[in-house]
């Protein structure tokens, strides 16, 4: 096994950076590096680092040992604390980098080391990675959660369950025909508690999406006709000046998004150029960039506007879905003139008037859009599964669950033994215990150098 290193904090300058250093030869790296020999395992020393081939003083770091099997990765792990200089941690890596027998690390490459030593399961691995990339505090708990085992432990106990019941299916396969009754009796003592797991992995994915929606947030798309204030009604959502406000139909090209979090989730709050027949080249990619993103967002905030004059309405709820909200803006330009209002052009949807330069309406459409987000992702406490990869392992175990119950209600155990191990083989994805070698590559792919 190779020994690898690379820097583990971000790189730039900063107070601290974290080099860290795993495999066989993490131990005489220090050494080199330190002319001492490293610390006691896991308590902090302060060394002075010189190049091993120039003798340069290379900085002061506290440096820290971690002995095979008890690190993060299960090798022996060296971590030097260096100086966050630019100057400093490229003179470590330089250093490090010419020393027989090591090599920069890939991305991901602890994680990876870490799962095949059995330090961390694919679910683990996953929460890892999700932690690093939490920006929510409903993000961070969910990623803590399955970091440290929430989702494995659930599945190891399934996996233990499903085990115990196909090895009893495989022995009637095996030594039932002697005894002349193949299957008989069988169906009766396991198909309650194959029943109850089924229950139990359907249960975990009756969980509305929330987790997964936790992970990867909502977007919601602000659109409507040029000038109507949808720049204007985000950057009062966001509670600061993200886009551009001006009395110029035409202002915003660029989808502008700003993050914000609602209900527990991350979202993300587009806004967008304002849709018409586009004057120019850029307005029309601007339009086309709107539609995209009205296309994909999870609903949409369809505005349209009250002229000056207060009589007529620019733009319409014509393509709104029942998922999306409407709005009328400028609703303040009624005050003189409500009775002129022509709105039967508004397709007869319920809307909220609402008038962002006044500040009318405005909380009520906060709650109105928060209500919203509820409803896509029901709140539930700890969902257990996070990704659309988690769910698919579940359904394909908890099918291959219910043609076991199917097959072995008619005591066919050799058909129901095969279903059972499908459903095992789908648990084994799950965590990463079987046929995973094409999964690995898209999981450890996401992670970052250092990591
Ligand atoms: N009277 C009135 N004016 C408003 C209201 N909301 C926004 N405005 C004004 O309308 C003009 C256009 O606002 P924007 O927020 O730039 O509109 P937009 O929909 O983003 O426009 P484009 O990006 O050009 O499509 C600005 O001068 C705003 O100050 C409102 O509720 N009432
Ligand atoms: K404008
Ligand atoms: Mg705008």
């Amino acid at each position: 096994m190779e020994t690898i290193f690379a820097l583990s904090t971000p790189p730039g300058k900063g107070g601290v950076a974290v080099i860290r250093i795993s495999g066989p030869g993490a131990g005489a790296a220090i050494e080199k590096l330190s002319g001492r020999e490293p610390g006691a395992p896991r308590q902090a020393v302060l060394r002075r680092l010189r190049d091993p081939a120039t003798g340069a003083w290379l900085d002061e770091a506290l440096v820290l040992f971690f002995k095979s099997p008890a690190s993060f990765t299960g090798e022996d792990v060296a971590e030097l604390h260096v100086h966050g200089g630019r100057a400093v941690v490229e003179a470590v890596l330089g250093a490090l980098t010419r020393l027989p027998g090591l090599a920069p690390a890939e991305r991901g490459a602890f994680t990876r080391r870490a799962f095949e030593n059995g330090r961390l399961d694919l679910t683990e691995v996953e929460g890892l990675a999700d932690l690093i990339d939490a920006e929510t505090a409903g993000q961070r708990e969910q990623a803590l959660r399955q970091m440290t085992g929430a989702l494995k432990e659930k599945a190891e106990d399934w996996r233990a369950r499903l085990i115990a019941m196909s090895a009893y299916v495989e022995a009637d396969i095996d030594f039932g025909e002697e005894e002349g009754d193949v299957g008989a009796g069988l169906g009766a003592s396991i198909l309650p508690g194959l029943g109850a797991l089924k229950s139990e992995i359907e249960a975990v994915l009756a969980d509305g999406y929330r987790g997964e929606l936790v992970r990867r947030g909502l977007e919601i798309a602000i659109v409507g006709p040029p000038n109507a204030g949808k720049s204007s009604l985000l950057n009062w959502l966001c509670g600061r000046e993200a886009a551009i406000v001006s009395e110029e139909a035409g202002t915003t090209r660029d989808v502008i998004e700003a993050r914000m979090e609602l209900a527990g989730l991350p979202v993300t709050m587009a806004d967008t150029a304002g849709l018409r027949e586009a004057e120019n080249a850029v307005e029309a990619e601007g339009v086309r960039r709107a539609l995209a993103r009205a296309e994909t967002a999870d609903f949409r905030i369809v505005m349209a506007a009250v002229n000056p004059e207060g009589h007529e309405i620019l733009g319409s709820f014509e393509e709104a879905t029942p998922d999306d909200v409407c709005v009328l803006n400028k609703s303040d330009y009624l005050d003189s003139a409500p009775e002129q209002v022509p709105v039967a052009g508004l397709c007869g949807r319920e809307f909220l008037p609402i008038s962002v330069k006044k500040g009318q309406g405005l909380e009520e459409l906060a709650a109105l859009i928060e209500q919203k987000v509820r409803c896509l992702a029901p709140s539930m406490d700890n969902p257990v599964i996070s990704r659309e990869r988690h769910r698919i392992a579940l359904q394909e175990c908890v099918a291959g669950l219910a043609g076991a119950e199917r097959w072995l209600a008619e005591d066919d155990v050799v058909l129901g033994g095969e279903e059972l191990r499908q459903a095992l083989r789908a648990l084994g994805r799950l965590t990463g215990r079987v046929d995973v070698e094409e999964l690995l590559d898209v999981v450890f792919r996401d992670f970052c150098i250092g990591k």
